[in-house]
């Protein structure tokens, strides 16, 4: 199979820390899965699949809400966390393609002024959505640990970076997507559900309902699909960490098409935890070899979100 799937099970949620030979199994294949086609599936993270259905449940009842609800939570584009909701077809990933056919709802940090949806409208939101947070990034602290010891560096190597995620002091966000039905809107040419991208920051952690639909490029250039696992977590490697690991580890363009022609009246649903270093941190090249100088996280950020604005005329922004 072109994206591995690895056993988690030694670090799982819950585990102690663990001695670095326990884990040099599972390191060893992540290592080959991050510097192959960048992606892997984790299995027996310690999320379950109870957990993500809660998410995906919660977020259509939002995702059904009247827009006029909704608008009430849209994210400001102005402002340096990406917090708050985004309607269709106003970003688009790929600058080559019309916006993209989906919806999306973003909590970054959860300290914030985010404009959740009144109590009233869907009581459990925030709370799910919070500790939903919480447990991804548990999760992507321990993913991070791993890759620093599959590079043979320190296991808090990437974590040290990575300490405010949650607070206004770092962009990593819980971005819950929601794609409607195709039948009853009009698609316009090469428009399609999330257009081809790579993601910005450090990983991402990515959790699809049943459809599916997710595709990945290979390291041959070809798109292959990336299926629901049930139970497992697809992680991938995004672009400021290939930078960091001097392009050893790789962010590999990924895309959603259109369903088959069958499926033009199903909705899809997937949640993706977009992990960044804490804004203020100086990112340099891991193996010291200057490859790319030094760059502060949020500058590269905001840098990437500024040059998809300019190439696109809607909204272009991947966090
Ligand atoms: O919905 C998906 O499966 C992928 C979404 C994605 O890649 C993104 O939003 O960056
Ligand atoms: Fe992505």
């Amino acid at each position: 199979m072109d994206i591995p799937v690895v056993n988690f099970n030694a670090y799982k949620l819950g585990e102690d820390q663990i001695p670095d030979e326990r884990l040099s199994v599972m390191i060893e294949e992540i290592k080959q899965a991050f510097s192959g086609n960048g992606f892997v599936y984790l299995e027996n993270t310690g999320i379950e699949q109870q957990e993500v259905n809660r998410v995906m449940d919660v977020s259509k009842k939002f995702f059904h809400l009247p827009e006029d609800t909704k608008k009430l939570c849209t994210r400001n584009s102005d402002h340096e966390n990406f917090n708050g909701w985004v309607s269709t077809e106003t970003e688009r990933l790929s600058p080559q393609r019309p916006g993209d056919l989906k919806e999306a709802f973003n909590v970054s940090a959860i300290d914030s002024e985010l404009k959740w949806p009144s109590d009233a409208a869907i009581p459990e939101f925030q709370e799910v959505l919070d500790s939903f947070f919480r447990r991804c990034k548990a999760l992507a602290l321990r993913v991070l640990e791993v890759t620093a010891l599959s590079l043979g560096l320190e296991r808090d190597f990437f974590v040290s970076k990575h300490r405010l995620i949650g607070s206004n002091k770092n962009c990593t966000t819980l971005r819950t997507l929601y794609y409607p039905p195709l039948q009853k809107l009009t698609v316009k040419p090469n428009q399609v559900r999330c257009g081809e991208h790579s993601d910005y920051g450090s990983l991402t952690l990515l959790f699809q309902d049943e459809s599916g639909g997710l595709e990945v490029m290979n390291r041959s250039g070809q798109y292959i699909s990336a299926p629901c696992i049930p139970g497992t977590v697809l992680v991938n490697i995004a672009d400021l960490m290939q930078r960091w690991t001097s392009d050893v580890l790789v962010s590999t363009f990924h895309r959603v098409l259109l369903p088959p022609d069958d499926k033009m009246n199903t909705s899809r649903q997937s949640v993706a935890f977009f992990v960044h270093p804490d804004k203020d941190e100086i990112i340099s090249c891991c193996d010291g070899s200057n490859k790319y100088p030094p760059v502060n996280a949020l500058q590269y950020v905001m840098g990437r979100v500024d040059v998809s604005y300019k190439n696109a005329n809607s909204k272009n922004l991947s966090v």
